[in-house]
């Protein structure tokens, strides 16, 4: 297992939000198409009736092709928000074509929503993960704070749902592996703009 340092993976995360800062217009554009072609056909997005996404920011892959799909097809659809009073947790807020976003401290677009209009974690069915890092076995590096990890912490037990996938450009493969944390939640599987992965028995490289 490879042994990854605080310091580490604070260089690791930089590097890889550099390269995907570095994608093109027209190599988003592709990744997000791409992207949509690969979920479209899976078994968790067929079967799943309420999908949370999130609004890309930072290079991170656009979800807005696989959002409109979404909506075309009769799915509900969310987006995170900050919890107000919960630190570093979040809650889901339902959006249609054309919902109102404002940014976040963060200077992230979210839902204008009161938390009385927001769905439990549980609720969900599929959540799409931004992801900064990953590898093959399914390990992820996130932004950091922490936040999927606290919000899908019951994930670690019995409970089956949501599933969670993983999205990222290829460039965001870790081929040394990532090493895992112990809060980590696992990854059901993973999406890149070329490949669709199911991970089964996740465990370190
Ligand atoms: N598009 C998107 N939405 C998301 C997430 C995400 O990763 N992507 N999140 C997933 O967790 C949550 C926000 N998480 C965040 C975690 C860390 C930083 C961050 O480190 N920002 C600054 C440093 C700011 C500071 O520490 O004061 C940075 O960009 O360097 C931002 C957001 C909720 N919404
Ligand atoms: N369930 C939890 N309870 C308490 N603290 C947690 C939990 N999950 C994660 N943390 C804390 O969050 C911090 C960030 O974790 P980590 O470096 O794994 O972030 P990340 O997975 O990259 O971020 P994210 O989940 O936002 O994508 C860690 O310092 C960890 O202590």
């Amino acid at each position: 297992m490879p042994q990854q340092s605080p310091e580490t993976r604070k260089a690791l995360r930089q590097r890889l939000r550099r390269a995907r800062r570095q994608l093109s217009f027209s190599e988003q554009r592709h990744a997000a198409l791409g992207l949509t072609r690969q979920l479209r056909h899976t078994g968790l997005w067929q079967g799943a009736r309420h999908i949370a996404f999130y609004q890309a920011v930072d290079g991170e892959i656009v979800t807005l092709p696989a959002l409109r799909l979404a909506w075309q097809q009769g799915k509900a659809c969310y987006l995170p928000v900050l919890h107000p009073i919960k630190d570093d947790h979040m809650v889901f807020v339902r959006i249609w074509p054309g919902s109102r976003l404002a940014y976040n401290r963060w200077g992230i677009p979210e839902p204008k929503a009161a938390l009385k209009h927001s769905v439990s974690p549980r609720r969900l069915d599929l959540v799409l993960l931004p992801l900064v890092g990953f590898d093959e076995a399914g390990n992820r590096i996130g932004m950091g704070k922490g936040f999927y990890d606290r919000t899908f912490a019951f994930r670690r037990g019995k409970c089956r749902r949501p599933a969670l996938t993983g999205l990222g450009h290829e460039c965001q493969k870790v081929a040394e592996g990532i090493a895992p944390s112990a809060w980590d939640v696992p990854l059901d599987a993973l999406a890149t703009p070329r490949r669709y992965k199911s991970i089964k028995n996740r465990k370190a490289l």
